[in-house]
């Protein structure tokens, strides 16, 4: 008898043999140890333990020459929780199934292995009907009989029957074959924590995602960026992982459900070492390792196309490997940037640590070097969602970080600019104080004549001009004393201009050393003449101030050239008076008038105007 059923959108053509073939089969068959359910076996059973297997590396098996190999007992019974890894063979495996008295009748045939590309089912019932139906991730979602994440196919078996079990696995994901029978409702029932779960953590990815997204371009640093583009990459690589992705976002695209697995580990790869490279500076801390890893993730990008042909299964296996050895170099520098002392270096490594497990037993249990548990199927969930909240801590730690340094460096900066204002003040005011004292000397020496050192002629004149104006508007005491050197053409004519010049300074020095009146002052009037001005001094106070000043120079004799000669001076003494003299050259010419009289009276004396 031939079945034709339609399922999945293909048709697969079916055998039915007589009878008595039939008979003869269920007898043979019956060789291999069948599977009872029992009434105490529940609604969800484990059906590993009755599973035969018999790999077909050559792909060299069709239907028949499997039920044959049955038949001949070449089928091998599987261990529990057997993992084949990756594996281009193709996989038999034989059930006998038999409901001894198990009430159930509708049961579901669940692979739970969401990554399956291709499983192939043929089951004979009690009437000896043979079914086909094609189940893996190879088809569109619709093809299963319940919309549930693991592959599933409905099956009538009522108490007292047996069903003969057959199919093919073959899968460009690591292999293996965790076959469950459950009832519909015990399916859904027991799929409620891992569905919430898996709510939880889809909902903490996304929360992390768009955060961090957030972050992003609020302050644009490229360690956000490489973070969201982790978080993205691991976020798809779980929905590849466990078929939740096929479930919900992409039912209708087995292509991009095959691809996507592939995809995203070479994604998680590449965002993982540009996220390690950036959250731990290694261009500063290890530039080389940062160059090298640069070019890595370049190549590894680059593979990435590879995920959607053929050659997926051996891309897979390569950034697997990637995954392997670029996560043992990334703790590496982890672990030499903490030593360093940089400190987010410490965060890194316990967030990765926790990934680890999870990121390094997948690929084990993969290859099948480690068995597939329920811990090493959620342990990348558990890890992951640890990892990525301590990363998300650490980012914000790290921008923390950076803050405090830049406020210490700018700190740093300001002081040393302050620093520098303050001595560029100093010396700025160093330099005023210098220009002021040198224009104070400048000016000073501008006022003073060249050979006596005492005021000159101009200083004279503004300040006989100052202390008219203040005799006129209050302050009308004052003096002038006009001093001459008695018969100093002859010591010019006997001694020589030289000596005649060092005569004039001893005497302005004298004079100078003799006018001690607060305010009085010597200057060079012209020549060999000098006038002593002497404010607040009347008539007589400046009579007497002017005989200290004749005797003064007088006092000693002046050596000129190696002789000593007796100096004299004579002096006319004027004080201001508005009744004599309505305005200052007729006070100097007061003054002149006196000591003109002073010189023809004989010399070294001292002459008031009005005597
Ligand atoms: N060495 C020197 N001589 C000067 C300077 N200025 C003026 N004399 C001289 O001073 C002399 C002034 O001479 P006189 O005006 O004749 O007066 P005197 O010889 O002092 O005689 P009496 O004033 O009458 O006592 C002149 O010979 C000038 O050349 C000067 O700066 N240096």
């Amino acid at each position: 008898m031939i079945r034709f059923m339609r399922k999945g959108g293909f048709r697969h053509t079916l055998l039915c043999g007589s009878g008595l073939v039939l008979l003869l089969w269920s007898v043979i068959a019956c060789a291999l140890e069948p599977f009872v359910l029992g009434k105490d076996s529940g609604f969800r059973v484990d059906l590993r333990p009755g599973l035969g297997l018999l790999r077909d590396p050559a792909h060299a098996l069709d239907v028949d020459s499997a039920w044959q190999a049955w038949r001949d007992g070449r089928f091998e019974p599987v261990a529990d929780a057997a993992s084949y890894g990756f594996s281009h063979d193709a996989f038999w495996f034989a059930l006998s199934l038999n409901n001894r008295d198990n009430p159930a009748r509708r049961w579901l045939l669940t692979v739970e292995q969401p990554r399956l590309d291709r499983i192939d089912l043929w089951w004979r019932d009690g009437k000896g009907e043979l079914h086909a139906a094609r189940l893996g991730d190879a088809l569109p979602f619709s093809a299963r009989s319940e919309p549930h994440r693991y592959p599933n196919q409905a099956l009538e078996l009522g108490a007292g029957e047996t069903l003969q079990i057959l199919l093919r696995v073959e899968s460009s994901s690591s292999v293996q074959l965790p076959l469950r029978l459950y009832t519909p409702n015990e399916l859904y029932r027991s799929s409620y924590d891992a569905q919430a779960g898996a709510g939880l953590y889809y909902g903490l990815l996304l929360a992390l995602l768009l955060y961090n997204l957030a972050v992003l371009i609020s302050i644009r640093d490229a360690t956000y960026l490489y973070y969201v583009a982790y978080v993205a990459a691991f976020g798809l690589l779980m929905l590849a992982f466990n078929g939740v992705g096929f479930q919900y976002l992409w039912p209708d695209s087995p292509q991009w459900q095959n691809s996507s697995l592939p995809f995203a580990i070479g994604a998680v790869l590449c965002t993982t070492v540009m996220f390690a490279a950036s959250f731990l500076d290694l261009p500063r801390h290890l530039p080389r390792l940062a160059q090298t890893l640069r070019y890595l993730v370049a190549g590894f990008a680059l593979l990435l196309v590879f995920a959607f042909t053929r050659w997926r299964y051996d891309i897979t296996i390569v950034f697997n490997l990637g995954v392997i050895a670029l996560g043992l170099v990334v703790t590496a520098a982890a672990v030499v940037c903490a030593r360093r002392g940089y400190r987010p270096a410490w965060y890194y490594l316990v967030a990765w640590t926790l990934l680890i497990a999870g990121g390094i037993a997948l690929p084990l249990s993969s290859f099948g070097v480690i068995a597939r548990t329920v811990l090493t199927e959620y342990s990348v969930q558990f890890g992951s969602a640890a990892e990525m909240l301590l990363l998300s801590f650490s980012l914000a730690y790290r921008i923390h970080l950076l803050r405090d340094a830049n406020e210490r460096m700018a700190g740093e900066a300001r002081e040393l600019l302050e620093q520098r204002v303050s001595e560029r003040t100093q010396e700025l005011a160093s330099t005023a104080q210098r220009l002021e004292q040198a224009n104070r000397q400048l000016r000073e020496a501008s006022l003073r004549d060249g050979l006596t050192g005492a005021y000159n002629r101009r200083y004279l004149d503004q300040s006989l001009d100052t202390i008219w104006q203040a005799a006129q508007s209050g302050s009308p005491l004052f003096s002038l004393l006009m001093i001459d050197i008695d018969h100093f053409k002859a010591i010019n004519d006997n001694h020589g201009h030289i000596a005649g010049d060092d005569c004039l300074r001893v005497v302005a020095q004298r004079l100078r050393d003799a006018c001690g009146t607060p305010g009085a002052f010597v200057a060079r009037y012209g020549g060999e003449e000098f006038m002593a001005v002497l404010p607040g001094l009347g008539a007589s106070d400046a009579a007497s101030q002017a005989q200290q000043l004749r005797l003064a120079v007088s006092a000693e004799p002046v050596a000129l050239e190696g002789t000593l000669l007796q100096v004299t001076v004579s002096i006319g003494v004027a004080s201001f008076d508005s009744r004599h003299a309505s305005s200052l050259p007729d006070l100097l010419r007061l003054t002149d008038q006196a000591l003109y009289r002073a010189k023809r009276s004989g010399r070294d004396r001292v002459v008031c105007a009005l005597d």
